[in-house]
């Protein structure tokens, strides 16, 4: 059943404050129907399924995953208010990625995920005309984040596909005097160098560093980061949140295992040629939700790529047994 329809439905439910978002966070893929419609009908139950099946329960929407920017404004401000309305009282956190070229736009949808109730909004650089410094960069994201005074922000680093790739390291320092809503970052990348820096740097601080490699997510545990958005925890959360426990008791041969499997997931699938079409195929099979096809430029995923990486799937044994 659809609810974001409903008037304001996050108005008088805002998720702020909350506790510091920790843990897994699934960057949710965008139902489509066979003929590229956004599917809203089916993300009821796809809430059910990261909290039941997945033990996953916050969601990153409208990024990567999500082709966010593939999406028009309409699309976004839909899928946005459909995840905070079913995610009320079952999810943690739903952060809404706002990030666009084009600043007002990027504002418009700040200040919708702010109106409708977000725990947080995310923003990546821009990337067509890109900042060519910190100071630009900080000076887009501050224009974004004062349109959602209230609202925890997230910096979205993910250089591999923008192109920016200004450290981190750099960009936090003194970040909370230009957008006093800074709240963390979300560390798409593998320079855990630059993350380490910002995890020793900006301890006091209570920033939230999210890390987005899943198939290296446990090198960035051990340095500090507090907890992981990414693609693979749609359907892999569980698996990876037993990785998680491990690493807290601490387990660390039992957690290696784990991210060893998870990783021989991933690489079997990389070598094929993974990103979000597949994901969105793999989550179709395992879930059994329609997750429909990606939108253009992006194209589905072909039916060898399919069987084989369900055979791969089904084929590891994972050390719960399962
Ligand atoms: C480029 C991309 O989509 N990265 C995701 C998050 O940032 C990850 O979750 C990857 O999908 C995942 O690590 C598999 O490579
Ligand atoms: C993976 C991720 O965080 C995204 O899809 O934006």
């Amino acid at each position: 059943m659809l609810c974001g329809a409903a008037a304001h439905p996050g108005k008088d439910s805002s998720m702020t404050p909350r506790k510091k978002l920790e843990g897994l966070v699934a960057a949710t893929v965008t139902p489509m129907t066979p003929d590229g419609q956004i599917n809203l009908s089916v993300i009821h139950q796809y809430v059910d399924y990261l909290v039941s099946e997945q033990n996953v329960k916050n969601v990153f929407v409208n990024g990567t995953t999500g082709e966010g920017l593939s999406l028009s404004i309409q699309e976004r401000k839909q899928l946005a208010e459909e995840w905070i309305c079913q995610g009320k009282n079952k999810l943690d956190h739903v952060i809404i990625h706002v990030g666009a070229l084009s600043l007002p736009e990027s504002q418009e949808l700040a200040r919708h995920a702010a109106a409708i109730g977000a725990s947080g909004i995310a923003v990546m650089a821009p990337f067509f005309f890109k900042p060519t410094n910190k100071d630009e960069l900080i000076a887009f994201l501050q224009k974004v984040a004062s349109e959602a005074p209230a609202v925890p922000f997230y910096y979205y680093h993910i250089p591999h596909l923008t192109g920016v790739k200004i450290h981190v390291e750099e960009l936090l320092d003194g970040i909370k005097k230009q957008i006093p809503t800074f709240q963390g970052v979300k560390f798409s990348d593998t320079d855990l160098l630059d993350l380490a820096q910002c995890i020793s740097k900006n301890e006091s601080k209570q920033f939230a560093f999210l890390y987005g490699v899943d198939e290296q997510l446990l090198s960035a545990l051990a340095i500090g980061a507090n907890g992981a958005v990414g693609s693979t925890f749609n359907y892999l959360g569980r698996k990876t949140n037993l990785m998680l426990r491990a690493f807290a008791k601490p387990d660390l041969p039992l957690a290696q295992k784990y991210q060893f499997l998870t990783g021989e997931f991933l690489n079997f699938v990389i070598k094929l040629g993974f990103g979000v079409a597949q994901t969105k195929a793999v989550m179709t099979f395992v879930s059994g939700i329609p997750m429909g096809p990606p939108r253009l430029p992006l194209v589905n995923a072909s039916e060898e790529f399919i069987i084989k990486a369900k055979a791969k799937l089904d084929g590891i044994v994972w050390p719960d047994g399962d």
